[in-house]
């Protein structure tokens, strides 16, 4: 499917403009029809790489620097510049994306206040859904006295709180972190959870869905969001788009030089056998403002092209990867469902009770002859088991230059959340 990135405020535009990004570089097939910047801070657009700067547009003229967490003030900028935003997308084919995903950090002013005007008004001007992509603050914003509370957390076990981890997530502190135990005051801010708690509570009913990244989990210990965005951002911009990128194209957009732009045909030829679109994204998203929460894992396999296998750079002298056809059963087998546990029982982008999920999706990729189909059905078995609903679609993305498999679990509906409940029950 083909989407309207929309990033709004500093977070949303960092986090759109990794999007944007990933997707340029991937070899994957491409799901960001346009990616816009929207923000009153006009130094957080000229520092964005990937987003075009006529996509980049700042608002708010009265506005310097941002409106520092104000959020009242935000809602009355978002109020007064909605429609100047909604005709910035006609720079894009908006009329023609499979869905529309808004993006922004939950914490601050500018985002939390637009995002809710902004999605309100594109659910009035289109039919498609109008999906959310929103961080959650991390603890170490709201402060000034957080560092010592990270001290503390950099003693806690993780895996206890977090299940294995997946390939890609954070590794514990080591000492050398200690030395950056300090939190640059700049970034604190005291009305982060207040402000996120209020904007969740606004995009309830607007949002077609919210698909959630926790940034108090997935920062490392004594690890500040200065220090850590940019890691964050590509996280995100990895598990968004490895869903995303799954997804059959079926909107055929055309790019301004009047060419079809989509995937259609990359993906009839990848050898899918059974390929999503955005009527089955629709269908596990659904349409009543749901918490979604993705998983994502990976595993290095050996392909005709080199790679490795397991992560190992050796040559087992096996004799069975030589070519596609020669992947051995079992080393197949074992890598799906390496990377479906992974994706289940790994870090999610928000924790949450896998059993409390209404929904769910898995999507299998990677090189055609590592797809083993009993194990992607096996998986498919466990993640049914593991949230008591039959309510799950599967798919599977062949990547024929691909030299890893991955599996992504979305998760829907997974409310209630214990962090989403402590920080309304704590900001209420
Ligand atoms: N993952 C991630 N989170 C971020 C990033 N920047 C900020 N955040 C989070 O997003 C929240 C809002 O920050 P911003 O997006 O900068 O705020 P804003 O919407 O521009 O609003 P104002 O600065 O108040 O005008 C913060 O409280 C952080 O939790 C980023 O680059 N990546």
């Amino acid at each position: 499917m083909q989407l309207e990135v929309i990033g709004v405020g500093g977070a949303g535009c960092r986090i759109a403009d990794a999007i944007r990004a990933a997707d340029d570089e991937a070899t994957a097939p491409s799901f960001v029809a346009d990616a816009f910047a929207f923000d009153t801070d006009v130094d957080g657009l000229t520092d964005l790489g990937a987003i075009s700067e006529t996509h980049r547009h700042r608002y708010g003229e009265t506005i310097d620097r941002g409106l520092d967490g104000n959020l009242h003030r935000g809602l009355e900028v978002g109020e007064e510049c909605v429609d100047e935003l909604s005709r910035q997308l006609d720079q894009g084919q908006p009329s023609l994306a499979d869905a529309f995903l808004v993006v922004v950090g939950l914490g601050g002013a500018t985002g939390g206040g637009t995002a809710p005007h902004l999605v309100a008004n594109l659910q009035t001007l289109y039919d498609e859904p109008v999906y959310v992509l929103a961080t959650l603050p991390a603890k170490s914003e709201l402060e000034e006295g957080a560092a010592d509370e990270i001290d503390d957390r950099g003693t806690v076990d993780e895996s206890a709180t977090n299940g294995p981890a997946s390939d890609t997530a954070a590794a514990p502190g080591t000492a050398d972190d200690a030395e950056q135990s300090a939190i640059p005051e700049a970034e604190t801010r005291p009305l982060a959870e207040k402000n996120a708690v209020e904007t969740l509570e606004r995009l309830d009913g607007l949002a077609t869905a919210t698909i959630c990244f926790d940034n108090e989990l997935w920062l490392r210990p004594r690890e500040g969001l200065g220090d850590g965005r940019e890691r964050l951002n590509r996280e995100i911009a990895t598990r968004v788009g490895a869903f995303f990128a799954s997804t059959a194209d079926t909107s055929g957009l055309e790019d301004g030089d009047g060419r079809t732009r989509g995937n259609r045909d990359r993906h009839a030829d990848s050898g899918a056998e059974t390929v999503i679109d955005a009527n089955d994204v629709g269908r596990i998203l659904g349409t009543e403002s749901d918490i979604v929460s993705l998983g994502y894992g990976t595993q290095r396999v050996e392909t005709d092209d080199g790679g490795s296998l397991f992560g190992l750079d050796i040559d087992l002298g096996l004799g069975l990867f030589g070519s596609d056809s020669s992947v051995d059963t079992g080393a197949a087998f074992s890598a799906v469902e390496t990377t479906i546990r992974k994706a289940l029982r790994g870090k999610l982008t928000l924790e949450c009770e896998r059993e409390n999920a209404d929904r769910a999706m898995l999507i299998v990729g990677g090189p055609p002859a590592w797809l083993n189909r009993r194990a992607i059905s096996e998986g498919r078995e466990t993640l049914e088991s593991a949230i008591g609903s039959v309510e799950i679609l599967g798919g599977d993305a062949p990547r024929a230059d691909g030299d890893e498999v991955f599996a992504v679990v979305v998760l829907s509906g997974v409310d209630p959340v214990e962090r989403l409940e402590t920080m309304r029950a704590e900001n209420r």
